[in-house]
């Protein structure tokens, strides 16, 4: 996959013509959306519509044809600006670890590999884990959790990272209302700092409210733009086909 010719930093990630075949399913097909810096997108779209496989191909987790570049260059240059929190279906929970080495990790592209996890390390994980409202959590195991609180943490790892684009599977996967407004909350004040979200996203009766922008895709992208403008019912039954009876847009945009 080679970098895009995205020359300015307006466009905190490019993608064009995103494809990927997992073995006989096409699972994207020339995929394309561009993500404003200090935007907060959502990626909607069916089941199986390749959501996951899009950000598992801009991380380069899966190798796709097409040209992504983030922050004007290439993403393996970028990774340490780039946090990721994968669906928590992915994740092995059983792994014998605690809370707080969990969120270390996020710290590893200060410290080295081997580098020393010191005083100021630690308070800095703490720092995040507060920030998502678990610092009382740090020394139990990461699987004796409740998967709203797992999600939590790994939210303070890419905290804890630093990054200034965030790329979220499904954050509101199985969480309770009030982990999602927190969770919600955190990604916005991110947002007003300049940071860029990205999240896969399936109620769509919250698009309105959490996120400026839409990608809309079913294997390729069927619209992008400002919530207003693209989450209308149309776009909603072509993606979704006419079977979606709610309009979670309300009556304005459509
Ligand atoms: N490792 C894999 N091997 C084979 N097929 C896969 C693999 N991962 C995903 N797929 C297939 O690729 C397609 C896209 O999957 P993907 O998980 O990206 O979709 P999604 O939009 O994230 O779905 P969902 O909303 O259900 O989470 C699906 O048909 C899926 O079955």
């Amino acid at each position: 996959m080679q970098a895009g010719g995205d020359a300015g930093h307006r466009c905190a990630l490019q993608v064009q013509g995103l494809t990927l075949r997992y073995n006989d399913v096409l699972a994207l097909d020339g995929a394309t959306a561009r993500f404003p810096t200090g935007s907060m997108t959502a990626i909607i779209g069916p089941n199986g519509a390749g959501k996951s496989t899009f950000l598992k191909s801009v991380l380069g987790l899966v190798e796709a044809e097409g040209a992504v570049s983030a922050f004007g260059g290439p993403v393996a240059q970028a990774m340490p600006r780039i946090a990721y929190v994968p669906q928590r279906a992915a994740v092995d929970w059983s792994f014998p670890v605690r809370v707080i080495d969990v969120v270390l990790m996020g710290c590893y592209r200060k410290t080295g590999l081997l580098g020393r996890i010191d005083r100021r390390m630690t308070a800095h994980a703490m720092a995040a884990l507060a920030r998502v409202g678990m610092q009382d959590f740090a020394r139990r195991q990461i699987g004796a959790l409740s998967g709203g609180q797992q999600q939590r943490v790994f939210l303070a790892r890419a905290l804890a990272q630093g990054a200034d684009l965030f790329l979220l599977d499904e954050p509101f996967a199985g969480v309770d209302a009030a982990t999602e407004s927190a969770i919600i909350s955190v990604l916005k004040s991110l947002r007003d700092g300049g940071a860029t979200i990205i999240a896969v996203h399936h109620d769509l009766t919250t698009v309105a409210a959490y996120f400026d922008r839409v990608v809309l895709m079913n294997r390729r992208t069927l619209a992008e733009g400002p919530v207003a403008e693209t989450f209308t019912r149309d776009a909603l039954a072509q993606a979704y086909g006419p079977a979606l009876m709610l309009d979670p847009t309300g009556s304005s945009a459509v």
